[in-house]
């Protein structure tokens, strides 16, 4: 059974509705996000094949779930280094950045030469709300992921993909393939297009809610954080 998937619009109006009806705070749902991107990372990535995590951190929520799955990844012992080029005002942001250099996690400015010394690298520049083109400086940090062989994990969506219609027919990111993608609460249309190690994570969705916007929990085991799926978003 293939979980059903939901587009840029519906998962915009999901998160709306969360905040609203559903009575949770942005910082919840992050704090969630993200935990269960660090629970991918350890996943696919455990600490005996190098504990070094470059995770690059965009200018909305997507790169605030990659500033909470770098806190987690601290204290589960890894050595995470965050590339965060563009940082908002917004006192959220401000205080998870806060969270971090309180860990001593060090910030960089210079992308392409920290994937030089890294082992893994999270993606968390854009999510669902990404369009368009990327703008600068974004465009030669997808590329330097696309090109790496250091395997990367993209946060909802690999960034500058189209979310409905996958990856751009030329240009930048139309190279980008990461190993890994983690899926928060459904998978956008996207997965069609992806190829590599697929997980579902996002655990705080009420059973109404997923039946109103018409998507499946994936039934998540015991205290875990993430299901693996197939690429496309098969039940294994
Ligand atoms: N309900 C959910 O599923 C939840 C989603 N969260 C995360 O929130 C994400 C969505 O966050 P946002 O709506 O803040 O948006 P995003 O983080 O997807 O991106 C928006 C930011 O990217 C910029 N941007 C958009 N297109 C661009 C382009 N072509 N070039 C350069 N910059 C561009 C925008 O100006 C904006 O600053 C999700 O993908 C997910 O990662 C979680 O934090 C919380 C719960
Ligand atoms: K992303």
């Amino acid at each position: 059974m293939a979980f059903k998937t939901i587009g840029a619009k519906a998962a915009a109006a999901l998160d709306k509705e969360l905040m609203s009806t559903g009575a949770f705070s942005i910082d919840q749902l992050m704090e969630l996000a993200g935990l269960s991107v660090s629970q991918v990372v350890y996943r696919v990535h455990p600490i005996s094949k190098g504990p070094r995590v470059l995770v690059a951190v965009g200018p909305g929520n997507n790169g605030g779930d990659g500033l909470v799955a770098a806190r987690h990844l601290r204290h589960c012992g890894y050595a995470p280094t965050i590339y965060y080029p563009k940082r908002p005002k917004n006192d959220l942001y401000q205080r998870l950045a806060k969270q971090l250099e309180d860990l001593d996690v060090p910030f960089v400015d210079d992308f392409p030469a920290a994937l030089k010394s890294t082992d893994h690298v999270v993606d968390a520049i854009f999510g669902f709300s990404f369009s368009g083109e990327v703008r600068e400086p974004f465009p030669a940090v997808i590329q330097a992921m696309a090109e790496t062989k250091v395997p990367v994990t993209s946060v909802d969506a690999p960034s500058s993909w189209n979310i409905d219609q996958g990856p751009p027919k030329s240009g930048v990111g139309s190279n980008f393939h990461p190993d890994v993608l983690v899926s928060l609460t459904a998978p956008k249309p996207l997965v069609q297009f992806f190829k590599g190690r697929h997980f579902i994570g996002g655990r705080f969705v009420a059973p109404a809610i997923a039946k109103k916007y018409d998507f499946d929990l994936p039934g998540y085991e015991g205290i875990d954080q993430i299901v693996e799926v197939s690429p496309g978003g098969q039940r294994l």
